[in-house]
């Protein structure tokens, strides 16, 4: 084991950021680190046992080899020879049987560690706030979740146990070549600052190149996912740029190439002086042990000992010398993980928020205004695209907007673009929280219920209608997962879909989503009206497409919403006529105010933006 993680250790460091040492490590953080080992305190302790038999075993061979050449092969005595040989094999077994335990038991912990991680900072990251979602970059948090959750089990498994077993390692071979021979042993000794000295110059030249590399291909990966996702694919053919993104790509593949053959280079160079300092120690024993042995004050066994047990110093001394980086490098994965389990969720559950009755199907909004909040409020730097904190505070969005939607009518929200219409739709649901006024869904405050209760009192199906890449069915599932295929089977044909989906080749185990079946626009959303139908919520929230669909589907997501609303309070975002012609109340939004509301005849009547808005943006039914 001991042999295995010294020589880990020292090429590891070499790949390490220099720059880590610099960290300072707060006594929180540490605290913090050893509750996360106090679940696995048993099988690390076991662990630590068996790392220092293990590196106090190092000693025993080179021992026993003096024994089997000055007792053995010397007096010719072939049975002590045959015992002493045996008693090698049987260390060989035992540190072999040693080394699977170790590794057994540090794979337990170290996965335990990263599973713990993993699903803590998933449950957190689930429970964030909308506003975090839409200023954080993927990439950067699924790598947070991958490689800082790996670099942080490290710290318990290949540092800690590098550690123990390098300084017994270190101690118990230190003090057997003292007791061979002093003389010799302070001699070689002298010989390892030099190693040092190089392994330290090499190691803070390699460290810059490293993290250049890093970043040069953390550059090659996010152009190739930009560019090969349908999206970036397509902006990329249309615009006929194939030539320019060639040479950039091969600018920036370029730079990584060259620099793998400097650092390829420089760790050569550095293997070199590793094997260059220890042969020249070899040499030095064997030449002034050798002369100590013609004047008989060394045994030729003794000699032969002191050999192998200088080569069994190297590594764990080098490991050593490594420790801070090692040790530093795994807090700093530790302390990114916890500045995403730091992060406050802007929409938190109130203590002792009540459940909203299912029944729940009054909509008011009171007084409401509101803004976006700041990217410093819901976010880290670090998981942004473009890494920046803004401190100063969006303008407001809404403006004192109030409206009562009584159980079982129909709201409809109109306005141009920007006017805030959508915004008005994520405060029903608490994806954000007002800043004045409030949000009531059953003559309770939103902030006041559970957040569970409120997700199944209100519905929404949006403009995108997102699936899962999963079959129909388990999209379908997540919005009842008790649902039988004859309740699935109701929601399809009520939202008009039931069609589409007995004409596929597999039905409702078709696969949509992101890379699966392709639904058109239409389809999908009617898919996501049959996915509303299922979960049943009192309270529908809509935004209908704005997209010119085909008659015969526009007449089948007409249908569908008819479905969606009948029964249920509505907020609409309209864009079609006879929504607004069925609506209750039409709100006209416009710069975030409630500029006009009535119903549509009241309003044509008025005159004004609502009649500009009739005449431009909203679409022409199609007969039935
Ligand atoms: N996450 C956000 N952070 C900051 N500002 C935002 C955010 N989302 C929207 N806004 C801003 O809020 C204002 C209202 O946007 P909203 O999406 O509510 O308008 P809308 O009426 O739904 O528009 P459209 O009909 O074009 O969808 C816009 O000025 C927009 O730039």
């Amino acid at each position: 084991m001991s042999g295995m993680y010294g020589a880990g250790a020292a090429w590891r460091h070499l790949r390490s950021d220099r720059s880590v040492v610099d960290n300072r490590i707060t006594g929180a953080t540490l605290r913090r680190v050893l509750g996360f080992a106090r679940p696995h305190r048993r099988t690390i302790a076991v662990f630590l046992v068996l790392t220092v038999i293990d590196a106090a075993m190092v000693v025993v061979t080179p021992l026993l080899v003096q024994r089997v050449v000055d007792d053995g092969i010397l007096k010719n005595d072939a049975r002590l020879v045959t015992v002493l040989a045996l008693a090698m094999a049987g260390v060989a077994v035992l540190n072999a049987l040693l080394a699977v335990l170790g590794g057994w038991l540090s794979s337990k912990i170290g996965e335990g560690l990263i599973y713990d991680l993993r699903t803590q900072v998933f449950g957190h990251v689930q429970r964030q706030s909308l506003a975090f979602f839409t200023r954080t970059q993927t990439g950067a948090l699924v790598s947070r979740l991958n490689n800082d959750v790996i670099g942080a089990q490290r710290a318990f498994t290949s540092t800690l146990s590098s550690t123990v077993s390098n300084t017994i390692a270190v101690l118990v071979v230190g003090i057997a070549m003292f007791a061979l021979s002093w003389q010799v042993t302070l001699l070689c000794l002298a010989m390892f600052p030099i190693l040092f000295g190089v392994s330290r110059f090499v190691s803070s030249k390699l460290a810059g190149l490293t993290r250049r590399q890093m970043d040069g291909n953390a550059d090659l990966g996010n152009v190739m996912t930009e560019r090969f996702n349908v999206g970036g694919a397509m902006l990329l053919k249309l615009f006929g740029r194939r030539g320019e993104e060639d040479a950039l790509f091969a600018d920036k593949a370029a730079n990584v190439r060259d620099l793998g053959v400097r650092i390829s280079l420089i760790t050569r160079i550095f293997g070199a002086a590793m094997m260059l300092v220890p042969a020249l120690a070899t040499a030095l024993v064997y030449g002034v042990g050798g002369h100590l042995a013609i004047d008989g004050t060394l045994t030729v066994g003794t000699l032969l000992a002191l050999a192998t047990l200088l080569l069994r110093l190297l590594g764990p001394l080098q490991g050593l010398s490594n420790v801070r980086i090692d040790v530093m490098t795994a807090l700093v994965s530790f302390e990114r993980v916890f500045e995403v389990l730091d992060l406050p969720s802007l929409v938190r559950e109130k203590p002792g928020a009540v459940a909203l009755p299912p029944t729940a199907s009054r909509l008011e909004f009171d007084h409401v205004s509101f803004s976006y909040p700041r990217a410093d409020d819901v976010s880290l730097a670090s998981l942004e695209t473009v890494a920046r904190t803004e401190s100063r505070d969006n303008g407001p969005v809404l403006h004192d907007i109030s409206f009562v939607a009584d159980a079982g009518q129909m709201i409809a929200l109109v306005g141009p673009s920007g006017a805030g219409k959508t915004t008005v739709t994520h405060l029903v649901a608490r994806l954000y929280d007002v800043n004045g006024g409030a949000v009531r869904v059953g003559g309770h405050d939103v902030r006041d219920v559970t957040l569970q209760s409120l997700e199944d009192t209100v519905g929404y199906v949006t403009q995108d209608a997102h699936m899962f890449h999963d079959t129909i069915r388990a999209n379908l599932l997540y919005a009842r997962p008790g649902a039988s295929d004859e309740e699935i089977w109701q929601a399809l044909e009520a939202a008009q879909v039931s069609t589409l989906v007995r004409a596929l080749p597999d039905g409702l185990d078709t696969v949509v989503g992101d890379r699966g079946y392709r639904l058109s626009g239409g389809e999908r959303q009617r898919l996501a009206i049959a996915r509303l139908l299922l979960k049943a919520p009192s309270i529908v929230v809509l935004d209908e497409a704005t997209a010119h669909l085909d008659s015969g589907s526009e007449v089948a997501v007409q249908r569908a919403l008819d479905a969606a609303h009948a029964g249920r309070t509505s907020l609409v975002i309209a864009h079609r006529l006879s929504t607004v012609r069925n609506a209750d109340q039409i709100l006209v939004v416009q710069d975030g105010r409630i500029v006009q509301s009535g119903t549509h005849t009241q309003l044509l009547a008025q005159g004004g933006l609502y009649a500009d808005l009739y005449r431009t943006q909203l679409v022409e039914d199609v007969p039935a």
